[in-house]
């Protein structure tokens, strides 16, 4: 639509509201339905024009704490997008169900002329206020839009091009809209389009978010019509309580259940209680086949009106023990509305679920640390270095059910007179380095919360005294008082040293000791670990969310998923990892790093209005792993001596000794020929290209050894590949 002069504006919408020919088929029909209700319900008169509205600073208070858990969920999601779209002059508002906008994102140098245009925090967009604008025909209408120059009711802002995509509740009611603005924007309406699946693409995910927070105490499953978007980025999901019936849906979720019932999804709240059988061939005793454990290509929904979705399903966050008594000594919170499941082999808390892929030595664990969790007892953490220690001790905090704050403290990383103003605070003008107002210590600070103390076995000695009062008498006293404050707080500590040998070599008080590790907990090196790859999967599966939440907005509708190479996973698989989880994920954030551009995978996912295209995989291959990791293999594999890690100063429990079994014999390849060289095959699902990558050797030698040493035995390699 080209830019119209206030008299023309004023004339086109007079003549539509008499039903006049006019340009309204250039205009878009949410645009003419809310002109419509302008005119007919709230009687506005185009020529009156007045500026955008900031309600009061007290009134905007109300209106932020009321949407206070909302605006902390959507957060996130909010910043995300407006990172994708840096640098374009985008502006974020997050509106309340009144139309004022509550959160905002927003270059604070045009704070000005934002403020003046009503993009800013406290502006009102209600249409019957406002006239059309996208905010107020989004709540109007339920239903996301475009609103581009002209298209504004009121000329005052027929400058601006603002597009808006609704969020709802759990219980299908509008809650707030989400709406992207320009000051200035191309002529074109259609410039705004990508705009449009971006902002929605947003409200579905912090409609996903809000779910996922509001029920942790039931099972959610999570759909998608493709399975490589499915533990990535659903479509829509729906919570399950513990009878099997349907708590709580996403829009998007309403939508698919009301058509599989064949409802309008305006009735959503019949589907509400429902048995989750009335809509898919599954009860609630299937749930736990759906886990993450299995690849989402097998994990099938039919659903009743013979359509077909992948699902996935994430038990409840909380455990729900049997009786209240092993609730309490479980350490573990239950919720007033909370059933137990009917199925439900719960074990841990999903705080708690995360930290491990598999391994039963870490799962059993973890079940202590899940006993522990809500006990006030001091907990001390063992393990080498990044073998998860801090990881496990924000876990502790986050299924203790105290309020107060983690904090954490590296003891050392900080010089001993900081380190006790950091730990105990100090009065004004008692430290010189301090500021003139004193400051309150971490101590104080963990007041009702979880303090952890990284490497303790590192404090200095007189500190060690110090927190032996504090620990004994649970009270503390900032440097320069005399008196001391009480103080609640659960330590956990950590130490990659053995604290027993400190205390032999006189370098850590016995007491101490005593007082920190009513409760220990050993974390294992990774390379002791059974469930390495499976870590792999699923840190590649955070970094795959981690890239499609923040890459640049022309690729964002294109979800992408890194995949591994045979050749990378054995070698993944057979790195004895001294630097532990810690050198796993940043060697996976290296080699994601790298990896080359992706190519399109077959699918094509259906629903383009969420914003989505081709699914882009990206394989990670030996080469894009860090020099060492392809060294190490390459040395193991050859029979080569492995310099690399014994060159460092990496302790001795790291050494190649340690590798996995089925890879222990690997460097003697030639010791036993066949039986190595048809294991290998077996690992590498007979890719005969990828054996003679591991090798270094080429594809021919491969196919002579195996003619020469496995002759006529059957041997699974890959015969289709190209020769
Ligand atoms: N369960 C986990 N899942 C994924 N990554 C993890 C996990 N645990 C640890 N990591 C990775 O390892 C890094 C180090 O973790 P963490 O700080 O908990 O180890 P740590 O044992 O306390 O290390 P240090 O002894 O050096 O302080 C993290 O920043 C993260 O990248």
């Amino acid at each position: 639509m080209p830019s119209q002069s206030h008299t023309a504006h004023i004339q086109e919408i007079e003549a539509f509201g008499q039903g006049y020919p006019t340009h309204a088929h250039e205009r878009d029909r949410a645009v003419l339905s809310s002109w419509r209700r302008c005119i007919d319900h709230h009687q506005l008169d185009p020529a009156q024009t007045c500026e955008a509205y900031i309600v009061p600073e007290g009134q905007l208070r109300v209106h932020r704490e009321e949407s206070e858990p909302l605006i902390r969920i959507a957060r996130s999601g909010l910043e995300h997008l407006y990172q994708q779209l840096k640098g374009l002059d985008y502006v974020l508002l997050l509106a309340d169900r009144h139309g004022i906008a509550v959160d905002f994102l927003g270059h604070e140098a045009q704070a000005q002329d934002l403020r003046q245009a009503g993009l800013y925090l406290g502006a009102e967009w209600r249409e019957d206020r406002a006239g059309t604008s996208a905010v107020g025909a989004c709540l109007a209408s339920g239903d996301a839009l475009v609103v581009h120059q002209s298209d504004h009711f009121d000329f005052t802002h027929s400058q601006l091009s603002c597009t808006a995509a609704p969020i709802y509740d759990l219980h299908g009611e509008l809650a707030a809209v989400l709406d992207l603005s320009l000051l200035q924007a191309p002529k074109e309406r259609a410039s705004q389009s990508l705009a449009l699946n971006l902002v929605i693409a947003a409200a579905r995910r912090v409609e996903l978010a809000n779910l996922m927070a509001q029920s942790r105490s039931d099972w959610v499953l999570r759909f998608a019509q493709s399975p490589d978007f499915l533990d990535v980025d659903p479509d829509a999901a729906i919570s399950i309580d513990g009878r099997g019936r349907i708590r709580a849906m996403t829009h998007a979720g309403a939508h698919s259940l009301s058509t599989i019932a064949g409802i309008d999804w305006r009735q959503r709240h019949s589907l509400i209680g429902q048995p989750l059988e009335h809509f898919f061939d599954c009860d609630a005793c299937h749930l736990p086949e759906l886990r993450r454990n299995r690849a989402a290509q097998e994990r099938i929904l039919r659903a009743r009106d013979g359509s077909i979705v992948f699902a996935h399903a994430m038990e409840p966050q909380r455990t729900v023990p049997r009786s209240p008594r092993a609730a309490t000594q479980a350490g573990l919170n239950t919720g007033p509305n909370e059933h137990p499941p009917t199925t439900a082999p719960l074990t841990l808390p999903n705080v708690l679920e995360t930290l491990h892929a598999g391994d039963t030595a870490i799962h059993a664990l973890l079940l202590k640390a899940a006993k522990l969790a809500a006990q006030k007892l001091p907990i001390l953490i063992q393990g080498e270095t990044g073998a998860g220690k801090e990881y496990l001790a924000r876990a502790l905090h986050q299924c203790s059910g105290r309020t107060g704050a983690f904090i954490a403290i590296n003891c050392a990383a900080i010089p001993e007179p900081l380190l006790e103003s950091e730990l105990f605070g100090y009065l004004p003008g008692t430290w010189t380095g301090g500021t003139s107002k004193g400051r309150h210590g971490l101590i104080e600070a963990a007041h009702g919360g979880t303090l952890f103390l990284d490497e303790i076995g590192d404090m200095p000695q007189g500190l060690q005294a110090k927190l032996l009062r504090v620990l004994s008498e649970s009270c503390v006293t900032p440097l320069g008082a005399h008196e001391a404050k009480p103080v609640d707080i659960r330590v956990i500590s950590a130490s990659h040293r053995t604290l027993a040998h400190s205390v032999a070599s006189g370098e850590f008080r016995q007491d101490l000791l005593y007082r920190l590790n009513a409760a220990e907990l050993v974390l294992p090196p990774l390379r002791q670990r059974s469930d390495v790859l499976a870590m792999v999967e699923r840190l590649l599966t955070q970094l795959s969310e981690q890239h499609n939440a923040s890459h640049t907005d022309a690729q964002a509708a294109q979800p992408l998923h890194y995949t591994l190479s045979e050749a990378a996973r054995i070698a993944l698989q057979s790195y004895p990892w001294p630097g532990n989880l810690r050198e796993l994920h940043n060697c996976l954030r290296y080699a994601t790093a790298l990896c080359d551009a992706p190519c399109c995978s077959p699918y094509w996912h259906q629903d383009q209005a969420l914003g989505k295209g081709l699914a882009l995989m990206a394989t990670i291959d030996l080469q894009h792993l860090p020099e060492t990791l392809q060294m190490s293999t390459a040395q193991s594999l050859n029979g080569g001596k492995v310099v690399a890690h014994s060159e460092t100063t990496y302790p001795t429990s790291a050494q190649p000794s340690a590798w996995p079994r089925h890879l222990e014999g690997r460097a003697s390849f030639s010791a036993q020929p066949a039986q190595e060289l048809e294991q290998l095959l077996a690992q590498c699902q007979g890719n005969v290209s990828e054996v003679a990558r591991i090798l270094g050797v080429n594809r021919s030698t491969i196919h002579r050894r195996i003619q020469r040493l496995l002759g006529s035995r059957q041997v699974h390699w890959n015969r289709s590949e190209p020769h």
